[in-house]
């Protein structure tokens, strides 16, 4: 297709252009004509009969070769007239709609001077990877993570006792084990070495370790056949067993599993401390005595080097959930610091005359578990580990040499979930999410939960704002923890779905608004649609999540993985899309294709589904009645051009004191914040998201801004890491200020190891600066070849 290049309809207020204009590109003849009207329209009025108007055919003529967007010319505030269009063609664009386009009213009412509306279908980069659509419905493929359909395999054939199978089969409606329980609890009962569990997203990790240490303390008080040993176990009888995980989510929701398998047991005791809660409530309980203690490591470390009430000399499990993540999010030297005290604690009760636990194990046992198996889990092998048997789905078998084995073949998706990709170019990314969210909801049934991973926290907010059904203002004054994180969602909800919960959640949110937000999308019985950053793709177990959608993509492979695996758990189906942009990031799905087969899929044709129906708009207050955006023509694209306008002219609408609207200023800090998370990729795969190749123009149209990226901004962050800097003078874990998770002790979005954190921070500044500085300079703006 012809670039036609964008057609602006701007209105040029009385703003001339002083500024002496370079033109590069196109055809010699363009450029000295365009630039004899720039100094003509600088020097005096218009001189419309003379000049030559850059019609649609002879922007047809400007050679297409360059893949990136044509660029615009910028006034000072923004995007500004062509300088070789006369008044009269520019006046023309702007009063009258031109053929085909829609007709909102949005043009005449939101275009400010110095605005710009460049149309969603033109300019556009065309993807390099040519592919045929995949058929849509395939033969789903044998579930990987599935419960064994195999007749022997059971839970008490095991080694569990007959009282937990039970307990599993008639309460927790766990028949049989899945392949990683099998290989890992008859391990884990009956010897007393080390493992290193590694399976596949949502296979039964968290089981697999918790039943054996059920089993085992529960066995120091019962025999198999129920009868007492006359042994009796209570709270102060001491602590056995230490979970540590990476998140306070990840640990609340071990604990609920726990307590659920505990049902059975009740007099085994456990909590948590994960902080977010006064550490004088919890110092309380753990005085009062626990069994089983779940801990984020940091909260752990404080107490174990302040409120020193745990005895930890009685631990014989120390488990490290996502072990890689614990490592990345710089927990190291908590780890350290708690390996350290345990093993310390264990060698001085080796000593002492008391108590024998005859069942439990006679050396304490570490359990890593992780899904891959790179350096930084090697290294928190070395802390941790003596000896581990390496357990996956597959095999279990003695590995004493665990660095040796490079085991990452192991962490592929489950093998039935259906990826997909879109390549969809940056303007059109907004709608293309709404059509994809729109056409999953589009029937009964068909998605009940879906996420959607976004870079940032500002990112995050902004598309929820954008997407609730009520706006900002008119929200009634709702006091309760979830008023700014549930809202219903407008723009995506169908005759099938008139109701859809739109959630949000990252770090920097408060622990109790975190907390309930993430226990809503639990409980929900009607669709919804969690928007969320990185905080939720590891560990959560949300089993009616049908759809993921990475907007943003990873900031690596394995964080992908992870992502995605928020679906088809435990053999059940599951879909994910990504969105990449034409470009560089194509190059990203042959990366995923090693180890994560995906089909792609047309935006053209999501589009088309997803907008094959009128669009709902939100309703204006409480009371008002819903109504339907309304284009010339009914066709899905005019559809989308329709809604972008829609969201533009939300954006422009004046606050009440005639501010710019709240909107505004969280899509421009949104915006910022997106620039700058995009920086962050890991180095490996950084040249697939290389920032000086993003068009930071088309960027801002997906954030629904008008506005030159020039004044918007988006500079290297201020707050991101300075060589040298570590994480105790960057606040302990409160990093990932790059992907705005502003204040979260757990969940650092950028990695944490030093020599990465350094590097990609520095670097990703520097490369930021360099493009800031080309997005601001306007000579280059201006370029029209
Ligand atoms: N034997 C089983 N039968 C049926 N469902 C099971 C079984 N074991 C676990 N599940 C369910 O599978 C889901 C995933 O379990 P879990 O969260 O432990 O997976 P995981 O391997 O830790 O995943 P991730 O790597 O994503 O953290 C949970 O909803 C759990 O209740």
């Amino acid at each position: 297709m012809a670039d036609t290049g964008m057609l602006l309809n701007f209105d040029i207020g009385d703003v001339p252009l002083k500024r002496p204009v370079k033109f590069t590109g196109g055809r010699w003849r363009d450029r000295v004509s365009a630039q004899r009207n720039a100094k003509r329209n600088q020097d005096g009025p218009a001189q419309g009969s003379n000049s030559t108007p850059l019609t649609n055919d002879r922007r047809d003529r400007i050679p297409a070769g360059d893949e990136r967007p044509t660029k615009r010319q910028r006034t000072q505030d923004g995007y500004g007239p062509r300088p070789d269009l006369p008044a009269k063609s520019i006046s023309y664009m702007t009063g009258k709609l031109p053929p085909g386009s829609i007709s909102t009213g949005a043009r005449q009412q939101t275009t400010k001077p110095g605005g710009v509306t460049s149309r969603l279908f033109t300019s556009n980069p065309t993807p390099k990877t040519i592919f045929e659509e995949a058929p849509e419905e395939t033969e789903p493929a044998k579930p990987s993570n599935a419960p064994l359909s195999d007749e022997a395999a059971n839970f008490h054939a095991l080694g569990l006792s007959r009282r937990i199978a039970q307990h599993l089969s008639s309460k927790l409606e766990m028949k049989a084990p899945t392949s990683i329980q099998k290989n890992t609890i008859p391990q884990l009962v009956k010897e007393d070495s080390d493992a290193f569990l590694q399976a596949e997203t949502g296979s039964g990790k968290t089981l697999a370790y918790l039943l054996p240490i059920v089993q085992r303390i529960m066995a120091l008080s019962q025999n198999e056949d129920g009868t007492s040993t006359g042994t009796q176990i209570h709270r102060d009888s001491g602590l056995f067993a230490i979970i540590l995980a990476p998140t306070r989510e990840l640990c609340k929701q071990i604990a609920a599993v726990l307590e659920k398998v505990l049902r059975c047991a009740p007099w085994i005791v456990s909590t948590s401390v994960i902080g977010g809660e006064s550490k004088k409530s919890e110092k309380a309980r753990l005085r009062k005595g626990v069994n089983i203690l779940i801990a984020t490591p940091g909260r752990l470390a404080d107490h174990l080097d302040n409120t020193k009430v745990l005895d930890v000399g009685t631990v014989r499990w120390l488990v490290l959930d996502e072990g890689d993540r614990l490592m990345e999010m710089g927990f190291e030297e908590e780890l350290r610091s708690i390996v350290g005290k345990v093993r310390k604690e264990e060698l001085k009760g080796s000593n002492k005359e008391g108590v024998k636990f005859v069942t439990l194990p006679q050396r304490r046992v570490t359990v890593l578990c992780s899904a891959t198996m790179k350096m930084n889990v090697q290294k928190l092998g070395e802390i941790s580990l003596q000896d581990a048997i390496h357990v996956t789905a597959t095999k279990s078998e003695t590995d004493s040499d665990l660095a040796v084995e490079t085991n990452d073949a192991v962490f592929a998706a489950p093998s039935q979930l259906k990826q997909s990709y879109l390549i969809v170019p940056a303007k059109l990314r907004l709608v293309t999410l709404m059509a994809l969210l729109k056409s999953s909801f589009a029937r009964k049934g068909s998605v009940m939960k879906a996420i959607v991973f976004i870079s940032c926290a500002d990112s995050v907010d902004f598309h929820f704002d954008l997407l609730r059904s009520t706006p900002l203002a008119s929200l009634p004054s709702d006091t309760s923890p979830t008023s700014n994180t549930v809202a219903e969602a407008a723009y995506i909800t169908s005759p099938a779905n008139p109701t859809i919960t739109l959630l949000k959640l990252y770090g920097s949110l408060q622990q109790p608004v975190r907390t309930s937000t993430l226990a809503s999308f639990h409980k929900a019985n009607n669709p919804c649609v969690l928007i969320t950053t990185d905080i939720a793709s590891r560990g959560l177990d949300v089993p009616a999540v049908d759809l993921v959608i990475e907007y943003d993509p990873a900031f690596s492979v394995d964080d992908h993985v992870h992502r995605i695996g928020r679906t088809a758990r435990a053999g059940r189906p599951g879909k994910a899309a990504l969105f990449i942009q034409p470009g560089c990031e194509e190059g990203y799905i042959d990366l995923l294709k090693s180890s994560v087969p995906a089909a792609p899929q047309s935006y053209d044709t999501i589009l088309q589904k997803g907008f094959i129906s009128p669009i709902t708009l939100p309703k204006a207050s409480e009371n008002s009645e819903a109504t339907t955006l309304v284009s010339d023509r009914q066709s899905p694209n005019s559809r989308a051009e329709a809604l972008q306008l829609h969201f533009e002219q939300r954006l422009l609408a004046p606050g009440k004191d005639g501010s710019s609207s709240k909107l505004l200023d969280s899509a421009r800090q949104a915006f910022r914040s997106h620039i700058r998370a995009y920086a962050t990729h890991v180095r490996e795969e950084r040249g697939f998201f290389d920032i000086t190749q993003l068009h930071l123009g088309h960027t801002a149209k997906s954030f629904a801004l008008r506005e030159a990226p020039g004044g918007i901004g988006g500079g290297p962050s201020r707050r991101t890491f300075k060589p040298g800097q570590n994480k105790a003078s960057n606040g302990g874990h409160k990093q990932g200020a790059a992907r705005g998770e502003n204040s979260d002790d757990e969940t650092g979005a950028i990695r944490a190891k030093g020599h990465e954190n350094n590097g990609v921070d520095d670097d990703a500044a520097r490369r930021m600066r360099m493009k800031m500085k080309q997005a601001m300079d306007l000579a280059g703006e201006f370029n029209i070849g």
